[in-house]
This record gives C-alpha cells, sequence and structure tokens, in this order.
C-alpha cells in the first residue's frame, strides 16, 4: 500500500476558456480539483469563449485583469472547499501559447508589495499598459510577418533560428504590432510576459523569466542557444530585450511563493514555484509521452504534438524545445478551428446536445459515403485560410449536408486533416503507434472512435482531461529534486498509466486510406482557391 503523505503540488492551467487546478499528493494520486470558466463566472468581462473577437474577425484578445480575477476566484473555492494550503510544498503551471501581457512602468514594486487583506484583481488594477492582451487566436499580424522574415532572409531561415516560420499568434509579432499601433503603451511598458509568465509572476510577487518551451512560441528565441536571437530582437521592436528577462530552463525553481499567498491563504513560506510553461508542453508532462506516440490536444484549440530528439524545422508546424528534458525537444501543428468549431456545428445539427452530436456519429457510416467537409470557420493556422467547403463522393462542391452526414463531415474532417499534415511533416503510423487523446472532447468516445479509425491506431486517455495541469502538478514535483539530477521520468515512474480508450473499427485502413488522398487534394484546392 502507497505511503499516507501530506504533502501536495499543484498545477495550474491559465488556458482559453478557463482557469483550472489540480493537487496531487506525494503518491500523485489526484486530490483537488477546480475551475473558474471565464465567460459565465466572470460574465463582467463579456467573453466569448474566454475572448474577444474585434469588429476585423482577425484581432483576438482577452481582458488580463479577468485572469488575474480568475485566480482570485480560484483560491477562494479550493479554501471553501476546505483545502489545506498549508500542505504545497511547489506549484507550477502553465499558459495558453504566445499571449502577451504588457506590465506598466512600476508593476513590479506593486506586485511586491501585495497587501494580503485585498484581491489581486483590485491590486493589480492599475499594473497593465495593454488591459486587452492579444491571444493565439490573433490573425492580425500578417504585416509583422513578411516584415520579420524578410529581415532575417526568409520562412525557412527563420524556422531555422525561431523552430517556425513567422506566425501571426507568434508573441513577437504581436509586441510588433502593438509598438506599431500603441507607441505610447509600448513605451508604458516595463516587462512583457506570456501568458504562462505572467501567471508565474502572480505567484512569485515579482516578474518571472520565461521558460524554454513557452518562449519557443514567440518567433524571438533561438531554440538551439536557447537565448533571444538578437536578429529577431531588432526587427520586432526597440529596447525588447530589457522588457523581456531572460529564458530560463521550463525546469527551474523560480524562487518562494510571495508572503501574499503565505498571509491569505496559508501556504508555506518556502513552497516553491516551478516556471510556468505553455499549455500545450503542460499536457506533454501530464500524458506521459513516449518516443513514437502522438498527442492529440481536442482543447479549444486542436494540436498534434510529439517527442522528438533531432529537431528538423520547416515553414509548417513547430518545434518546440522539451517542457522536460532540455536535451530534447517536441513538435507540434496546431488547429484554430477545433472544438468551438464542434460546438457550432453540435448547436446547428444535434440541438445543442453532444449525445445526440454522438448518436449522429455512430449512425453515419465510417467514410460518410465519401462525403467530406473542410469546417474553417475562423482564419485557420493549418492552413491558412478560412471558410466552409463541402464536397461529394465525385469531389463536386455542395452546398449542404444533412444533419448527421455534417457531424461526421466535420469529425472526420478534422481528424483527416491532422493525419495528413503529421504526414507531411515526415510522422509515420507504424505498428505499435499509441495516439494519446486529451482535452474537453477527449472525453466523447465517439470523438475517439473517429480518431481511431483516421489514424489506424489505437487511442489512449488518461483519467483527466486537464493534462496540462496535471502535468505541471508533476513538474512542481520535478522541481523539488530536479538540482540532485532526478529525472522527470523517475518522478513520475508511479503515476497512473494512459488507459486505452478505442481501438481502430476493422474495415477503417481500406476506408480512410483512398479519403486521406482525397482530403489532401480537396485542402490543397480550396487553399489556392483562397489564394487567387
Ligand atoms: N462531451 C463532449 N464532447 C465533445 N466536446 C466536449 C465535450 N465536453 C467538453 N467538450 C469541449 O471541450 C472544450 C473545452 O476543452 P478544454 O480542454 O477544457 O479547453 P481549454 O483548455 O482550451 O479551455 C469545450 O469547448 C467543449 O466544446
Ligand atoms: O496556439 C496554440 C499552440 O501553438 C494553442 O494550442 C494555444 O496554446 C491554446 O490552447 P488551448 O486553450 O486550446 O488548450
Amino acid at each position: 500500500m502507497a505511503a499516507f503523505t501530506d504533502s501536495c503540488y499543484l498545477g495550474f492551467d491559465f488556458s482559453t476558456q478557463q482557469l483550472k487546478v489540480i493537487a496531487v499528493d506525494e503518491n500523485l494520486n489526484v486530490v483537488q480539483q477546480s475551475n473558474v470558466q471565464f465567460d459565465s463566472e466572470l460574465s463582467e468581462y463579456s467573453t466569448q469563449g474566454g475572448v474577444h473577437v474585434h469588429s476585423d474577425r482577425l484581432t483576438v484578445t482577452s481582458p488580463v485583469l479577468m485572469w488575474v480575477k480568475a485566480l482570485d476566484i480560484i483560491l477562494q473555492k479550493m479554501k471553501n472547499a476546505g483545502f489545506d494550503f498549508s500542505r504545497v510544498k511547489a506549484l507550477s503551471g502553465s499558459g495558453q501559447q504566445h499571449g502577451s501581457v504588457y506590465w506598466k512602468k512600476g508593476a513590479r514594486q506593486v506586485l511586491q508589495n501585495l497587501d494580503a487583506g485585498k484581491h489581486l484583481h483590485e491590486l493589480l488594477q492599475g499594473s497593465f499598459a495593454v488591459l486587452d492582451s492579444p491571444v493565439w487566436m490573433d490573425s492580425s499580424t500578417t504585416e509583422q510577418c513578411l516584415n520579420l522574415e524578410t529581415t532575417v532572409g526568409g520562412a525557412q531561415k527563420l524556422a531555422d533560428i525561431t523552430g517556425s516560420r513567422a506566425y501571426e499568434r507568434f508573441t513577437g509579432n504581436q509586441i510588433a504590432k502593438i509598438y506599431k499601433t500603441r507607441p505610447e503603451q509600448y513605451q508604458e511598458t516595463e516587462r512583457i510576459s506570456l501568458v504562462s509568465s505572467f501567471a508565474s509572476s502572480l505567484f512569485l510577487g515579482n516578474y518571472a523569466d520565461v521558460d524554454y518551451s513557452d518562449g519557443s512560441g514567440m518567433n524571438l528565441m533561438d531554440i538551439f542557444t536557447k537565448q533571444w536571437s538578437q536578429q529577431c530582437l531588432s526587427a520586432t521592436a526597440p529596447q525588447l530585450e530589457d522588457k523581456l528577462g531572460t529564458p530560463v530552463p521550463s525546469t527551474a525553481v523560480l524562487g518562494p511563493i510571495s508572503t501574499y499567498f503565505v498571509s491569505r491563504y496559508g501556504f508555506p513560506a518556502d513552497c516553491k514555484v516551478v516556471a510556468f510553461t505553455g499549455d500545450n508542453p503542460g499536457s506533454l508532462a501530464g500524458m506521459r509521452l513516449q518516443e513514437g506516440d502522438i498527442a492529440v490536444s481536442l482543447g479549444t484549440s486542436d494540436t498534434v504534438f510529439l517527442w522528438i530528439k533531432d529537431p528538423k524545422p520547416t515553414v509548417e508546424g513547430h518545434i518546440f524545445c522539451n517542457p522536460v528534458d532540455c536535451q530534447a525537444y517536441m513538435a507540434l501543428i496546431c488547429f484554430k478551428n477545433g472544438s468551438l468549431t464542434r460546438e457550432r456545428i453540435r448547436n446547428e445539427c444535434a440541438a445543442g446536445s453532444w449525445e445526440v452530436f454522438s448518436k449522429a456519429l455512430r449512425s453515419a457510416p465510417m467514410g460518410n459515403n465519401g462525403n467530406i467537409g473542410i469546417y474553417f470557420d475562423a482564419m485557420e493556422i493549418t492552413p491558412p485560410t478560412a471558410g466552409v467547403h463541402r464536397f461529394n463522393e465525385q469531389n463536386s462542391k455542395v452546398a449542404g449536408f444533412s444533419e448527421e452526414v455534417e457531424i461526421r463531415a466535420l469529425v472526420e474532417g478534422q481528424f483527416l486533416a491532422k493525419r495528413v499534415h503529421a504526414e507531411k511533416l515526415g510522422y509515420k503510423i507504424i505498428p505499435g503507434t499509441r495516439v494519446l487523446a486529451t482535452g474537453g472532447a477527449s472525453s466523447n468516445k465517439d470523438i475517439l472512435q473517429v480518431l481511431s479509425d483516421v489514424f489506424g491506431a489505437p487511442v489512449y486517455t488518461i483519467d483527466t482531461a486537464n493534462s496540462a495541469c496535471l502535468g505541471c502538478a508533476y513538474r512542481a514535483m520535478h522541481g523539488i529534486v530536479v538540482e540532485k539530477g532526478v529525472h522527470f521520468a523517475e518522478v513520475i515512474r508511479n503515476a497512473p498509466e494512459p488507459k486505452l480508450a478505442v481501438t481502430p473499427t476493422s474495415g477503417a485502413d481500406k476506408v480512410f486510406e483512398p479519403l486521406l488522398k482525397r482530403y489532401a487534394e480537396l485542402e490543397e484546392r480550396v487553399f489556392k482557391e483562397s489564394q487567387q
């Protein structure tokens, strides 16, 4: 029997639609979970899906004070539930990737002198030079992307340095836009954080450095030297290095928790804050990904990611530094039209019910009688194009599908896209490949069945869909022993293994092989037509 132990570790996730937290004990058992939904529990900020989409349909931001208030609320909820904060030895966390926070001159001092009698959102009201933080859904910085690529010598050259060609949502391009369109606010900015390092700054009571893994999503850091690229910094905005701090290993202990949390919630004074990272890197840690596995995250965005040793950056997809092993990397492809598009089709074709949606998935045949759909409600990232496109089995465009066909076309199309783009980057599904699914939609077995059929591989899940939180609770635990040279894998050796959720339906490979080819051709056609 596992030994009883009182200590525990917290992992937070500041994701797109909500703030979540998980506590694990020394035996890696989850002992507490909580969350705060931005739209419903912080309705005063009027977000939809956690964000504000601006009138140009390209600019997407979130109110930074909403995230601060969410932290006040979640800690209060834990306190009300009787959670004993004095047990917390270390904490870490993650944030939606690429988003940026602009701290106003003087904010460091405010962070260092927080009055434990007041809420954080009251204390930090005047601490941000930009109140609406650009987030990963933003695609308004094409001009800045072109400028950056031209300055460094092209898209591939930029990918060779930073792991990615210029992407609109990447933080450097967002900073360049702020500098150009709001120069006074840029001048007023003392420090720029990612959502992840902003969140760790709150716990630290000081500016926290950006970690290598989330820092790889900025188009500013050299992923091989793990330092800022001077060429990229100077192409982005003046005095930028001063505002960014220094990148640190994702395993770094940043310091003890701020006295604010000690006095207000009863955290121990020596509770350690371990560097926060991106939500996808956090999930990589939580899912116990092994080489050869493919992770599919079905959160607000859909992402596909892998653990890799020898990165070869290209102009499609991203290479990030690995969050748990400084020698390794992770490859990632991001799809913007994930859960929110599934929700739209659910609302239009399944009376707003996931059960009805699932029933429709089960009743339409695998392969959907050759009907294929591409549903890019918002400007997609992979590939960068927008619009809804439906094709019948002869590849002719059709105006609409029946409700059942529409639902299956959406889910099959989303997974065909994932496999097509992963294979384009050279990833092969081989016997023994495991697909590890996570994120909100991974709780839906009928969606996972389609994933398994399209990938021709078994799909595994872990007990919680919040793998980023879990991974960060594990990372917090690792932070305590990392200086002794203990590897992450050793720390999580006794964590529960992912469990088999579904296996491919017999005959799925024959159905999907031709569809993969057709999907790739149709998507290419849609993309080319959009460029004319
Ligand atoms: N049963 C379900 N079937 C399909 N999707 C679901 C189901 N339950 C939740 N979801 C989706 O999960 C999404 C939230 O996933 P989550 O990983 O928590 O997102 P994020 O971390 O980006 O905030 C919701 O937008 C919702 O569409
Ligand atoms: O942009 C990316 C990854 O590059 C997104 O995956 C964001 O990190 C948002 O994550 P979710 O809130 O959808 O989990």
